[in-house]
């Protein structure tokens, strides 16, 4: 850390966003670019602050008032701050401050020290706020959450083999109950050895010297990681390797005629990577853990993954399961699904729909790798740790269900006229256009706040230092990216027509992961920002799609 008022690991005085209140707080790490201070709140929240906002302890009397409360906590119990120092987008943060810190000069009973009592609060609150699961959001017992955890580590394999079984039956009907296949049809030592192939093979191509090595976002204690933006490398020798296969009579039809058995494999794998996730988190100290990542429930851990950020040297092993054997992996499947219908139905020229597919996911995928600077900060990235929910993932889930409309074509051949040709492709370029362009305006505002082309953009500005975009694609609604993948989805189920609604299960997934995200992104964004997140969903009253959410 440079030199500077606070130091990483010092217990400072923290004052709440939105409000006169100050809790003691750790300082974690120092943003010298932005001027911002990391800290911890001792309910695990944690916040950007100026140095403005930080004082030192001396001088602050424990309250008589407050017991075992938290920031967080107060706000629902007390009046929230946002009502109590509302303040309209136009009123700037520095004024805000002025007021409040007057204010808190006249009533020094404002000034509080944390009393805490609150571990089993704060495991909780981390574990619902943890993942992609709606289950977990629901549950505030731990019982129920590891029962929950438990379940769904052997229900969503189920449901990914269940889907595929369906999907390759004449009655691909949701309600039909297909023969369950023998279960020595299922493993093929042979195409468990394709499958850790091709993990080695993508595995090599991460880690060619090829592309530019970017910093992602700081870590707890201040740190950047270094990774190696070379996926459209990766993207494109697969596809000259796959050609060469191709030219040498190798045929991509055993894709399709060994897609349980890959997909069996491909699950453990995951299980195997989880497992070893798992026991390695064990020796890894705490700054190298996810935000809620040392519950103690081995099931717990071994689901929502300990680490943040586990390498093997400079190796990334979240970063590269999530953008490659996955995703490179679904356009393989894609492209072997085009070559069965083509077989299978004696074409010379995969169909309409087929096509469509392809190129929709081809284009959904090749924008992801072009943009693959913008994933280090995702989520998934910054804050989930790695464990059997990602690594499934991206290894089974990503490649297997994402697929499974180009699977439903070659056994359901499904004719598109023109006019719906021109409708979806419509539709597509309408909800990609939405995606990219919301990503991208976010994610250079938040690069260059005062970069000249989104000069035109309105703002709110926030106690942390950093600002809210209100105008434009983030004023329509509370999260345009979620509306633009969701817009995509269904064009991509639409080639497939209306006789099943399995083809529909991306759009089904979809909607729920980002329901439940924009949630929890939302619970992180009113902690991180207090009343100005507050003055936002005022301002801006949907979340995902215009006045209906
Ligand atoms: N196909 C799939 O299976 C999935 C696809 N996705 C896609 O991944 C992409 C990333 O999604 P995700 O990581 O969930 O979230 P976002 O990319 O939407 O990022 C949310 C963050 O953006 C910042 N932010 C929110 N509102 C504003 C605003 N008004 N102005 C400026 N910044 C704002 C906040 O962070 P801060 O202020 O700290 O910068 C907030 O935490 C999305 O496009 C989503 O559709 C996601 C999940 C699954
Ligand atoms: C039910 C279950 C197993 C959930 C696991 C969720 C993961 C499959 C998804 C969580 C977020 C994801 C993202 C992408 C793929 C799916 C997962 C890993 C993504 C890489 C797809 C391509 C996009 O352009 C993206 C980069 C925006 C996206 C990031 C999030």
């Amino acid at each position: 850390m440079p030199s500077t008022k606070f130091q990483s690991g010092d217990t400072v005085m923290g004052r709440w966003p939105g409000s006169s209140l100050f809790y003691e707080v750790k300082v974690l790490s120092y943003d010298a670019k932005n001027q911002l201070y990391t800290v911890i709140y001792k309910d695990g929240t944690e916040l950007e602050l100026r140095e403005a906002d930080m004082k030192n302890p001396t001088g602050f009397k424990p309250s008589r008032r407050s017991r075992s409360r938290s920031p967080s906590r107060r706000r629902s119990r007390s009046r929230s701050p946002a009502r109590t120092t509302r303040r309209s987008s136009s009123r700037t943060v520095s004024s805000t401050f002025i007021a409040e810190t007057h204010n808190a000069r006249k009533e020094p009973k404002l000034k509080e020290v944390l009393e805490v009592r609150l571990v089993p609060v704060v495991r909780i609150r981390q574990l619902k706020d943890h993942a992609d699961f709606p289950c977990l959001q629901s549950l505030s017992v731990f019982p129920p959450v590891f029962a929950g955890v438990f379940c769904m580590t052997l229900l969503l394999p189920a449901t990914v083999l269940g889907l595929m079984v369906v999907c390759s039956q004449e009655d691909a009907s949701l309600m039909s109950s297909p023969p369950l296949p023998a279960l020595d049809s299922l493993w093929d030592l042979q195409v468990f050895g394709m499958v850790v192939l091709w993990l080695l093979f993508q595995a090599l191509l991460y880690v060619l010297p090829v592309g530019k090595v970017v910093e992602g976002m700081p870590l707890k204690n201040g740190e950047r990681l270094k990774y190696r933006m070379n996926t459209l490398y990766a993207f494109v020798l697969t596809v000259a390797a796959l050609g060469a296969a191709v030219h040498h009579k190798i045929d991509l039809g055993y894709i399709h005629s060994h897609f349980l058995q890959l997909a069996v494999s491909s699950l453990l794998c995951s299980v195997l990577l989880s497992v070893y996730l798992y026991v390695r988190s064990r020796w890894a100290t705490q700054d190298l853990l996810a935000p809620g990542g040392n519950s103690g429930s081995v099931i717990y851990d071994f689901f929502m993954g300990s680490e943040l950020n586990p390498r093997i040297k400079g190796f990334d092993l979240k970063y590269f399961c999530e953008l490659r054997p996955g995703l490179i992996g679904w356009l393989v499947i894609n492209a072997a699904m085009a070559l069965a219908e083509m077989q299978l139905h004696h074409l010379d020229y995969p169909s309409p729909a087929m096509i469509l597919v392809n190129c929709f996911h081809l284009l959904y995928v090749l924008d992801a790798f072009w943009h693959e600077e913008g994933v280090l900060s995702y989520m998934d990235i910054t804050h989930d740790g790695f464990g059997f929910m990602l690594a499934f993932g991206d290894l089974m889930w990503v490649p297997f269900t994402f697929s499974l409309q180009a699977y439903y074509l070659v056994h359901h051949p499904n004719h598109l006229s023109l006019p719906w040709i021109v409708g979806i492709v419509t539709l597509n370029v309408i909800g990609f256009s939405i995606f990219r362009k919301a990503n991208s305006q976010k994610n250079c505002f938040r690069r260059n706040p005062s970069d000249p082309t989104l000069s035109h953009l309105k703002t709110i500005p926030t106690a942390t230092g950093k600002s809210l975009l209100v105008s434009g694609l983030w004023g329509l609604v509370r999260h345009p990216n979620y509306l633009g993948d969701l817009i995509m989805a269904l064009a991509w189920s639409l080639p497939c027509g209306f006789t099943h609604i399995l083809p529909y299960f991306y759009v089904i997934y979809l909607s729920i992961l980002l329901v439940h995200r924009e949630a929890r992104d939302e619970a992180q964004c009113r902690r991180k920002y207090g009343s100005a997140w507050d003055d936002y969903c005022r301002e801006v009253r949907y979340r995902i799609i215009p006045r209906v959410y």
